[in-house]
């Protein structure tokens, strides 16, 4: 059964009080999109912050993106074992301080990607949106020449063969976020978590509940993929999942309104319903930048993320109303 989540600040301000008068009780931190940006965590920083959530009724319930992983460790470069070293130790402090699900990803360079910022939307809003026509131009990127995806399987084969073990002894669940936009290529530089096939090899390298899935909806959308069905197919490596639709596929689209995308959104619901294991987090992904906000940090604003949680609650109300 899934549970609104929401990112919030890694120190309190009124989004926690959003948050928890929204009945919303488990809280994402990742301050490379809310935050100061920082990746790297001692176990008093993650304990603190912890302890800080709870005085307020909140759980930390994920660690997402913001994590001590290198492009050394995704490239497989020399350097690699002692990054992994330091991720073993993260995944050891958020074992000891309760964090359940650390969400990861393989994008090697380049983090998620748009090509713009303000596309109108609905009432005057503002959306995100991602064309591959709009790169042409740009260069790319340096210091990834070579590199092939052969390379980043074998590097991510490894990671994985290294850390899952200490995640299990730990008690956390890992769950990889797809490429954004799930393209075999971004500037020049190869992808490989970008399809439904390429999930189920990650999840055979390594067939643990520990090694999991970051289900972000939109990119499985973008991947063409039919989402109740993927959603059943993955089910319980199911770790953690971005609520967000897309109009389009991974080489053009915009993110939309999360009551006015093409995907049916009861029948994605009813599926996660139905489906994933208990107490999974979903949280408002890239939600559309609303009067009085100043698109500073495009998808991340805060009125949008208000409309989505009660629009994932209604959904979530019907889908369990029908389970009944
Ligand atoms: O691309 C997106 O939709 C994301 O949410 C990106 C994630 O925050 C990040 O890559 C997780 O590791």
């Amino acid at each position: 059964m899934v549970e609104p989540a929401l990112i919030l600040p890694p120190t309190p301000d009124d989004r926690w009080h959003l948050a928890t008068q929204m009945g919303v009780e488990k809280a994402v931190i990742h301050p490379l999109e809310i935050g100061d940006g920082r990746t790297q965590w001692t176990y008093d920083d993650l304990l603190g912050l912890d302890n800080w959530l709870a005085e307020v009724g909140l759980e930390f319930a994920v660690l997402e993106g913001s994590v001590p992983i290198s492009d050394r460790v995704r490239l497989g470069r020399s350097g690699r074992d002692e990054d992994i070293e330091t991720f073993k130790r993260f995944l050891r402090a958020c074992g000891s301080v309760g964090i359940p699900v650390v969400c990861y990803d393989w994008m090697v360079g380049v983090r998620w990607a748009r090509t713009r910022a303000h596309v109108p939307a609905r009432g005057g809003s503002y959306v995100t949106a991602y064309d591959a026509d709009d790169t042409a131009e740009h260069p790319p990127a340096s210091g990834y020449e070579g590199v092939d995806r052969a390379q980043l399987w074998e590097a991510l084969e490894y990671f994985l063969g290294e850390v899952v073990p200490v995640a299990e002894e730990a008690g956390v669940k890992l769950g990889l976020h797809p490429d954004d936009p799930p393209r075999s290529e971004l500037r020049g530089i190869p992808r490989i978590v970008t399809s439904v096939d390429a999930y189920d090899r990650v999840l055979d390298i390594h067939d643990s509940p520990s090694n999991g899935i970051t289900f972000c909806q939109g990119n499985f959308a973008a991947m063409g993929a039919d989402i109740p069905a993927a959603v059943e197919r993955f089910a319980d490596r199911i770790q953690f999942v971005h609520f967000r639709d897309v109009e389009g596929d991974a080489d053009r689209f915009v993110e939309t309104w999360h009551d006015a995308g093409p995907t049916d959104m009861l029948a994605a619901m009813r599926a996660y319903v139905k489906h994933v294991g208990d107490d999974v987090p979903m949280r408002p992904d890239h939600v559309p930048t609303m009067a009085g906000e100043d698109n500073s940090n495009p998808g991340y604003h805060t009125k949008g993320r208000l409309f989505a949680v009660g629009y994932m609650r209604g959904l979530l109300e019907a889908a369990r109303a029908g389970e009944r």
